[in-house]
């Protein structure tokens, strides 16, 4: 039963998901001045974490073979044979439905509907198909991974105007140009693996030189998008530096990457993505509740000028 447990817990991406959630509470808490209310945030949290667990069983599903093939997978729960494919789908089946549920009847319609689209882009649309299809598989397929921000934002608003959208799609975008770096780097170690299963990734299609350059050119715009926040003033300077210094180690390593010093560097790079993500939203969500301490109010200026 415990083992069982394990397996349906692996199923879900546990640690993947975990981030993703992360990125759509900051979301939350930036799309409204002090706390979000406290219904939709918590319940738009688990609807979001339930629909990201459901999207990744599919996704075990769907690669099962792919999994069996690659060193990386070969121990998942489909690939060893630990659970049935029925067993899978009801399991994301239920997954799914639940999320739909908590969020149409707990949240509001829009966050189940962008939500639902997040589901079906990452575990059919990516996995399904441009996984197998092209070498941009990652980078279209990242819009869902991305979405979560927006996510969070639409379930403690609804979205209520165009400020609500643009907003929360910059932190979209900032996912979105984080995503090929973050993936490329871990394809380079792993290429052998995804050559072996037929996988079109990019060091396999185009070489570790030009998946490299690649690397290093998203790397430059994510410094430039992580700037943006603070330039629509939606961030402070605290936000500001916390952007600017992990952006510059972000690119110190994709330098080093052209050259790398040894054959492991790749998954270096790979696991400073997660932390530079990690640490990326923690500095908008500490600077939100910093920015009113720190910029002084019209009632305080005005004290001063008096
Ligand atoms: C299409 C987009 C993405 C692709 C192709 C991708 C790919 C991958 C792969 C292949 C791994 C290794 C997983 C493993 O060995 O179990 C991984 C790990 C990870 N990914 Fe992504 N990823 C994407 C988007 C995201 C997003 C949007 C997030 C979070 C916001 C994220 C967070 C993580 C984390 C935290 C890990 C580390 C898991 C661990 O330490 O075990 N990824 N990703
Ligand atoms: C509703 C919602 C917010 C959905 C988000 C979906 C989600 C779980 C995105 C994670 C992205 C990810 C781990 C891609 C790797 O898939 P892969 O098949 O390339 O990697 P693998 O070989 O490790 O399975």
């Amino acid at each position: 039963m415990g083992a069982q447990f394990g397996q349906y817990w692996q199923l879900t991406k546990p640690r993947v998901v975990a981030l993703i959630v992360f990125t759509a509470f900051v979301g939350m808490f930036m799309a409204v001045p002090g706390l979000p209310p406290l219904r939709q945030s918590v319940f738009g949290f688990i609807g979001i974490w339930l629909a990201a667990a459901s999207a990744a069983a599919i996704n075990h599903l769907i690669d099962q073979r792919i999994d069996k093939v690659m060193v990386r997978t070969a121990d998942r729960p489909l690939a060893t044979g630990a659970l049935r494919p029925a067993q899978v789908l009801a399991f994301a089946v239920f997954l799914g439905a639940l999320s739909m549920a908590i969020l149409v009847a707990l949240v509001n319609p829009l966050t189940a509907l962008l939500t639902f689209a997040s589901l079906i882009g990452y575990a059919i649309v990516y996995t399904g198909f441009l996984k197998r299809a092209t070498p941009q598989n990652i980078v279209i397929g990242g819009i869902a991974g991305a979405a979560p921000p927006l996510l969070g934002w639409a379930a403690v608003t609804g979205m209520r105007n165009e400020w609500d959208w643009a907003h929360a799609l910059l932190l979209v975008l900032i996912i979105f140009v984080w995503t090929p770096p973050h993936f490329w780097a871990l394809a380079i170690f792993r290429r052998e693996d995804y050559a072996r299963a037929l996988v079109p990734m990019l060091p396999v299609t185009h070489g570790v030189e030009y998946t490299r350059w690649q690397i290093l050119l998203y790397t430059v715009l994510l410094l430039v998008v992580t700037v943006l926040p603070w330039a629509v003033g939606m961030s402070g300077l605290f936000y500001l530096g916390g952007a600017l210094v992990l952006g510059l180690v972000f690119l110190w390593h994709a330098w080093r990457l052209m050259d790398p010093p040894d054959d492991f560097y790749p998954m270096r790079v790979f696991n400073y993505s997660v932390v530079y993500l990690m640490a990326l939203f923690a500095f908008l969500l500490v600077d939100h509740w910093l920015l009113p301490f720190l910029q002084p109010s019209p009632v305080f200026e005005l004290q001063q000028v008096g």
